[in-house]
């Protein structure tokens, strides 16, 4: 599991470890860590071009004291001060002393043209706003591909929001980040991810100060753990069964997805509640479904997956599904029947245009700002909203949130959400809470598109769900499950 904390816990994790260190010591670790990435990065550090942008603060020194010991074992160290009167005393004077030289705004370009490898240490977690002046003009001719050297950012790329994983303005793309202490969200939510490029995290001591993180994205261990297990004595009722209330006459394919997502979410039954036509494809696909034509009519079951492929229609079926006092997970059409506020287990999964339709902003506008809009959406509905796309949120309504880490474009196909729908609907009724059906759900079907793409390039969603077993199959390898 990836922690991430709040800029406001890491100063506060950071001043108690730093009343146990000698001064100085802590930003020490930092760079330690730093220049091993860098070395690691570089074919060989004797000879190699280093450039570093530093800005004002610690970010800056951070960087400045790893091109130092990077000079000292031989490289060729340059730096562009961003706020010469202001930069980090220590971090500069070391630097000097290990031979390196600043450079005039003049020779920025032509230092950066031949640098092998870029130090951003221009904005870290005191960073607020996008860059501005020169440091905006840097990032611009870095993100011009300007230079041919790994661009390599100092805790996070500057100028993105560390919080919130926003772009304000202007902010330099990275090749990789190394990361101090935890996980920044502008680390993993997009737009700011997307600038991050490969992590590296560097444990400098501050985990035992810090808090239980409100945001985490999980890994293949925690996802095992957590998918459910049949017991020794189970049967197919005591798994759970999933209602699927999905498709119509205009989209019978999202019944045939939902119900098949749902077949490999752990359930130990999938009802499927909708016309007789859809049934049949249902039926001819998934012989293993039960069919009837209303939630009323198909039986008990123990959660709902409302809405993939609804079209117009079915509000008296949506309510009878929602109302049932069961766990649901609403996708797609079914948004548009929500009640006022959710009493009981209740996941959405929308996307983009669907949580901006739901709030009554732009669609640009939850792009630009995925974490915030669905925390307001998990609140304002006291449900878990699963907001799918670039980098899929999933928030609940006590402020938690994990984000998905094995999304893939190869996903952004038609279909491929009512996949998510049944699979994470399914493990809602296998007796996951809602927050854990949800990041579940993502992250094996994260998995399962990539398989997919690796086996076929541009899988369709039916691809993907083809991959779903052999997904569970090797993460349940991974706790020994059978
Ligand atoms: N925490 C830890 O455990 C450890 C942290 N360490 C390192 O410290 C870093 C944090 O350092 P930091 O606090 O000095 O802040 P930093 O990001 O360098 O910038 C602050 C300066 O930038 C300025 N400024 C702000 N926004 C601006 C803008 N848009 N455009 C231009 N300027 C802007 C701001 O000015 P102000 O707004 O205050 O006037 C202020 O002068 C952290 O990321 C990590 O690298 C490690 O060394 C050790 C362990
Ligand atoms: N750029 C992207 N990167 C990663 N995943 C994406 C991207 N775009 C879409 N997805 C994923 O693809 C799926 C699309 O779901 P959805 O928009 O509901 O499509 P549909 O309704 O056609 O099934 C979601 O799981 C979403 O997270
Ligand atoms: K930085």
């Amino acid at each position: 599991m990836i922690a991430v904390h709040t800029v406001e816990e890491i100063r506060a994790a950071e001043k108690a470890l730093m009343a146990q260190l000698p001064a100085g010591a802590l930003m020490q670790r930092a760079v330690a860590g730093l220049v091993t990435v860098c070395a690691r990065l570089l074919d060989g550090v004797y000879g190699a071009r280093v450039v570093v942008l530093a800005g004002a603060g610690s970010n800056g020194g951070d960087a400045l004291w790893a091109a130092a010991r990077l000079a000292r074992r031989g490289a060729h160290a340059q730096a562009f001060l961003l706020a010469p009167e202001k930069a980090h005393a220590e971090g500069l004077a070391a630097f000097r002393a290990a031979g390196g030289r600043l450079v005039e705004p003049a020779g920025a370009a032509d230092a950066l043209a031949e640098a092998d490898l870029v130090l951003d240490g221009i904005l870290g977690i005191g960073g607020r706003g996008g860059l501005r002046g020169d440091a905006a003009l840097l990032a611009g001719l870095l993100r011009a591909g300007r230079t041919a050297g790994a661009v390599v950012a100092v805790d996070l790329p500057s100028g993105v929001d560390p919080d919130t994983g926003e772009t304000p303005g202007a902010h330099v793309i990275a090749d990789h980040t190394v990361t101090f202490g935890t996980g920044k969200a502008a680390l993993v939510v997009d737009p700011a991810a997307a600038a991050a490029g490969v992590l590296h995290p560097v444990d400098i001591g501050l985990e035992p100060y810090l808090p239980e993180p409100r945001l985490t994205v999980l890994d293949d261990a925690d996802v095992a753990v957590l998918l459910p297990d049949p017991g020794r004595e189970s049967d197919k009722y005591s798994r759970g069964v999933v209602g699927v209330l999905a498709g119509s006459g205009q989209f019978p394919g999202a019944a045939v997805l939902a119900v098949g997502g749902a077949l490999h979410g752990g359930a130990g039954m999938v009802r499927y509640a909708g016309p007789e036509s859809v049934a049949t494809e249902v039926r001819a696909r998934w012989p293993e479904a039960i069919a009837g034509l209303s939630p009323d009519a198909v039986g008990r079951v123990q959660a709902w997956t409302v809405g993939s492929g609804l079209g117009d229609g079915r509000g008296d079926d949506v309510h009878a599904a929602l109302g049932a006092g069961l766990p649901v997970l609403v996708d797609a059409d079914g948004l548009r029947w929500l009640p006022e506020r959710f009493t009981g287990p209740a996941v959405l999964t929308p996307h983009a245009g669907e949580l901006a339709r739901l709030l009554g902003v732009e669609r640009a506008e939850v792009e630009a700002r995925r974490l915030h809009h669905a925390r307001q959406a998990a609140q304002r509905w006291n449900a878990v909203v699963l907001l799918k796309g670039s980098t899929t949120v999933v928030a609940a309504p006590d402020g938690r949130v994990r984000v998905n880490p094995t999304g893939t474009s190869a996903l952004a196909s038609a279909g491929t959400g009512d996949v998510l729908a049944g699979l994470a609907g399914s493990l809602l009724a296998g007796g996951l809470s809602p927050f854990d059906a949800g990041s579940v759900g993502a992250y094996l079907h994260g998995l399962a598109g990539r398989r997919a793409a690796a086996s076929s390039g541009y899988p369709s969603a039916g691809d993907a769900l083809a991959e779903l077993p052999g997904v569970v199959r090797s993460l349940r390898g991974v706790v020994g499950g059978g």
